[in-house]
């Protein structure tokens, strides 16, 4: 097959889809890869390094998105990239359609296969291609909530861990999954008061083992999340519904009652926030101020580290890449039903329910999809 990978053209976004180790792997399936010049500068893998490893360097995007059979990306494609795409070319990448009506329908106008990162499942469950993301914006989700509760950015002017005799902040993680985990793990280790709220006892114990007296878990209702948002320095929106526009769990009339300089780390923001005063930002531009509470509300966060993602990312897209290289995206959606539960898109028709649901399409299913 011909693989074709773009530079990424998103708000400060540097991680690449593929490393040159992936192009190597797909090279020695027999497959051809086409790389756009200068793509993996941001990783510090220049195009010589990328030739090594079997890729043919190319100048455009635009050559790569019309010669390619499959298209393997980070971010969901641009308006620009959009136009680049036809029917029967597969398109390998996130994609997060439910809160994005335009996208997608400029995916549905090109006629392309759309396979979504983020809601491919594991063999045991789990969302194995959205979870390094999810581990690394996790992470970062506290370091760019301390940064925000400093001062300058507006912030309450806090130290997470305080200090001995000056108590440490009070941390709010919504949701405690993937994102919320690495959350707590680093919040934890700053010294953070840190609280966890879910609605799976299962993930609230799995935490418990884990942390002990060092956290408090919290099963999330109405009022459990509006009593620790009230008083919290920092909170995290963390929860996700697979390929769903994220709950709205805090209004704007609780954000307008929580303390002036408190911060809110909305990391479901991908997926349309889980805030009701949160919209996307960049790293360009990445914090916003609603009734004297700093919003921080970043849909790459990942981009930021690109080195760390890229690296992440490839670990675990590369058997799927080479799945549906070797043996073509039909077969390779007809063998496996999790990667199957990754086609949003195909030839004109949305093919997953929540996208379908939150967008008010007819939703064709995947097996059907796989018969068109
Ligand atoms: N902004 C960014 O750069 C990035 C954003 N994300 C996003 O972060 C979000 C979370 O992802 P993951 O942690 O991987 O998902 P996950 O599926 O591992 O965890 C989500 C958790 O939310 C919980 N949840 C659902 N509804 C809830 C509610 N009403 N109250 C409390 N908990 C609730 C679930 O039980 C689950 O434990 C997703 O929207 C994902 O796309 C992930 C990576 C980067
Ligand atoms: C998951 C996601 O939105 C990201 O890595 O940018
Ligand atoms: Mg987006």
């Amino acid at each position: 097959m011909l693989i074709g990978v773009p530079r990424e053209i998103k708000n400060n976004e540097f991680r690449v889809g593929m490393t040159p180790g992936s192009v190597r792997e797909l090279s020695a399936h027999g497959h051809r890869v086409l790389i756009e010049a200068h793509a993996g500068a941001g990783i510090g893998c220049d195009d010589p390094h990328y030739h090594a490893a079997g890729a043919e360097i190319v100048d455009s995007a635009a050559e790569v998105f019309a010669r390619a059979e499959m298209i393997v990306k980070v971010k969901e494609p641009q308006p620009a990239e959009c136009a680049l795409l036809r029917p029967g070319q597969v398109l390998f990448t996130y994609l997060h359609l439910a809160p994005d009506p335009e996208q997608t329908r400029a995916l549905l106008a090109s006629g392309c296969t759309a396979i979504a990162y983020e809601t491919v499942v594991g063999a045991h469950g789990g969302l194995p291609l959205l979870a390094p993301m999810s581990e690394v914006a996790g992470r970062m989700a506290i370091q760019a909530g301390a940064h925000c509760l400093e001062k300058e950015n507006g912030g309450l002017g806090m130290l997470l861990g305080g200090v001995p005799g000056v108590a440490a902040a009070k941390v709010v993680i919504i949701g405690g999954g993937v994102v919320g985990a690495n959350a707590v793990r680093i919040a934890v280790g700053m010294g953070a008061n840190v609280f966890v709220l879910d609605r799976s006892i299962e993930r609230l114990k799995q935490l418990d083992e884990q942390y002990g007296a060092q956290i408090a878990t919290v099963f999330s209702t109405r009022e459990s999340v509006e009593a620790h948002v009230l008083d919290a320095d920092l909170v995290v929106g963390a929860v996700l519904v697979p390929g769903a526009a994220a709950p709205k769990l805090v209004s704007r009339a609780q954000v307008t009652q929580m303390k002036k300089g408190s911060v809110l780390v909305d990391v479901a923001i991908d997926q349309g926030g889980c805030f009701e005063t949160s919209h996307p930002t960049t790293h360009a531009d990445p914090i916003y101020v609603v009734d004297e509470v700093i919003h921080y509300c970043v849909a790459n966060m990942p981009g930021a580290v690109p080195r760390t993602s890229t690296f992440a990312l490839n670990n675990a897209t590369l058997p799927y890449t080479l799945a549906l290289a070797d043996k073509g995206w039909r077969r390779a959606l007809g063998d496996d039903a999790g990667l199957r539960a990754g086609l949003n898109v195909h030839a004109g028709h949305v093919t997953y329910a929540a996208v379908a649901e939150a967008l008010g399409y007819a939703h064709l299913p995947a097996e059907e999809a796989l018969r068109h």
